[in-house]
């Protein structure tokens, strides 16, 4: 199960569909949007509904900024005293935001944004950016000093981190998304030759709560846009419609394929075998085979050379362990056709071995999982991607990620200077379509993209936060949990996107103090509940 992200361009479609057919008008989103904000806002800190103060509303030039008209007009009407900016053309503003506009003015001034600083009246207690939300094209370069000082102000000017600042500064509540930050990939679009070693301070806001409005966009959960964000909220504002988009991306919030076993043979639920690494070196793929039978995988077997053997039966006992030195043993082993899903990389070394192993392996069209190791290489070679299916799943990290796919890789890291900028997700989907497999590119914005082009977001931010998961030996859990997923009979998306919710999870579960050896454990804890809501 998941949630639909949206990117800029399709939540335009959805709204202009539903104004077209007459279910809506765009005044009426607005309003919505703006009171849903304000409504947030209370909901959030519930002392400002109580006590109202001083509210400064920075709107610009499209949209956005007329959502922050509505909010200057709800706000108002509630008791705040209220100081009313805009950045741009008040004739120039779109029809919607400039019948907002004009109703404001009909309450309160506006002033134009100076771009030289903020003028920041004591006892304001709350910001709201309404500059820029989906329809931000280029930089913010020209508001330099004024957006430093809606940082500035928001922390007394000191930089603190956001838990430790005390409630004297005021609140910073962005519509829709910080502005600044691009809706679609939640880079920071920078001017050319911007120095991002800066920071952000004069790129974009930070925001203390988010309100975002229908669905949340991608950019809520790439890249830059959750450090930027705060809390993000998203809030109804009557449209029902999410579009058919093929390029839908899913946000994973429930695993799928973890139904109740409804067959009780141990074969029934797959045969997972991990191949490890020599002597001293099996712990890595031990881990990755602990975890494939703790996600419910029938049989696991580790597959070592003859020098671990010793290594391997002093630590396995439900898990197997077989001999193999050479791709001319596991082809020995592959005669079994009950196994039905591999993995390799795990602590297995860069060697002529892994690389004989990976060739018998791939050649055996089963389902392969190729992690670390395995993918070091396979960017050794001519053609990496020759041999691969659409039974495989490649696990980079960033610079595995870099050696294998370089040129994606530098666009993705290319400087954002226009939006919509090239996507974390653009990237894994242009991967993915060119190793012709499921690739799961790591972070704490996992995407998992397949050839199709379906695409999923693992989100590891906001409630989901997960620090302690960074520890040793993760990432051999994770391709072990996707090992055993794949074994039970997932197609590779959803073996790989379940695999990596609950790779979270458990890690959730446990909380700090998490050593790799624990996800594992604590995986049962994890079904256990997901069954119980079944
Ligand atoms: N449509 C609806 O019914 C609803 C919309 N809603 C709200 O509208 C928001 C989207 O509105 P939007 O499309 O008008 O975009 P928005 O971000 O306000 O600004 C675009 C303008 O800014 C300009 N511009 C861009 N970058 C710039 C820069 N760096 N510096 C200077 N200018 C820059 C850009 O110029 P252009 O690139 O076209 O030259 C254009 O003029 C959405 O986020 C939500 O809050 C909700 O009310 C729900 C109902
Ligand atoms: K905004």
């Amino acid at each position: 199960m998941s949630e639909l992200l949206l990117t800029a361009a399709q939540m335009r479609a959805i709204e202009q569909a539903a104004i077209d057919a007459g279910e809506i008008t765009g005044l009426q989103l607005m309003e919505r949007a703006g009171q849903g904000a304000v409504a947030a806002i209370e909901a959030m800190w519930p002392e400002l509904e109580r006590a109202p103060g001083r509210a400064m509303i920075l709107c610009g030039p499209g949209n956005n900024g007329g959502d922050g008209f509505v909010v200057a007009r709800v706000l108002t009407g509630k008791g705040w005293d209220v100081d009313a900016f805009l950045y741009g053309d008040a004739g120039k503003l779109p029809p919607d935001a400039r019948t907002n506009y004009e109703r404001w003015c009909k309450i309160g001034q506006v002033r134009t944004l100076p771009t030289d600083g903020l003028p920041f009246k004591d006892g304001t207690s709350l910001i709201i950016d309404a500059l820029f939300g989906t329809g931000l094209t280029r930089p913010l370069g020209a508001l330099g000093k004024t957006l430093r000082d809606v940082c500035d102000a928001a922390d007394g000017g000191r930089g603190l981190p956001r838990e430790d600042r005390t409630p004297f500064f005021p609140y910073v509540v962005a519509l829709d998304i910080p502005s600044g930050i691009c809706a679609d990939s939640g880079k920071i679009l920078r001017a050319a030759g911007a120095d991002a070693a800066k920071g952000s301070r004069a790129s974009c806001v930070a925001a203390d709560l988010v309100t975002t409005f229908h669905r949340p966009k991608a950019g809520h959960y790439l890249a830059d846009g959750p450090r930027h964000c705060g809390t993000l909220c998203i809030i109804g504002i009557g449209l029902t419609q999410t579009g058919a988009w093929r390029d839908h991306i899913r946000l994973i919030d429930l695993p799928v394929g973890l139904s109740k076993r409804s067959k009780g043979h141990k074969y029934d639920h797959g045969h997972a075998l991990i191949l490890t690494g020599g002597m001293g070196r099996t712990g890595a793929a031990r881990l990755s085979a602990r975890a494939a039978l703790r996600v419910g995988a029938g049989l696991v077997t580790c597959a070592a050379p003859g020098s671990a053997m010793m290594e391997c039966a002093t630590q396995l006992t439900s898990i197997m362990l077989r001999r193999c030195d050479d791709g001319e043993a596991l082809a020995g082993l592959l005669e079994d056709e009950r196994i039905n899903a591999l993995c390799l990389g795990p602590g297995m070394g860069v060697s002529d071995r892994t690389s004989d192993l990976m060739d018998v392996a791939l050649a055996s069209k089963r389902r392969v999982v190729l992690d670390a190791d395995a993918l070091t290489v396979l960017a050794g070679r001519d053609d990496p991607f020759a041999g691969l299916h659409d039974g495989c799943v490649l696990t980079p990290h960033g610079g595995e990620f870099a050696r294998l796919f370089p040129d994606i890789s530098d666009r993705l890291n290319a400087p954002a200077t226009k939006g919509p900028a090239y996507s974390k997700v653009d990237a894994t989907r242009d991967a993915a379509a060119r190793a012709g497999c499921t690739v799961l590119f790591k972070g704490p914005d996992t995407v998992i993209a397949d050839a199709s082009g379906g695409a999923c977001i693992n989100t590891a931010v906001y409630d989901r936060a997960v620090p302690w998961l960074a520890t040793a030996g993760s990432g051999d859990v994770l391709a072990g949990i996707i090992t055993g997923m794949l074994a039970r009979g997932s197609c590779p998306i959803n073996a790989t996107s379940s695999a990596a919710w609950l790779h979270v999870e458990a890690a959730r579960t446990f909380g700090p103090g998490l050593i790799a050896e624990d996800l594992p454990e604590t995986l049962p804890q994890v079904l256990q509940a997901l069954l119980q809501n079944d």
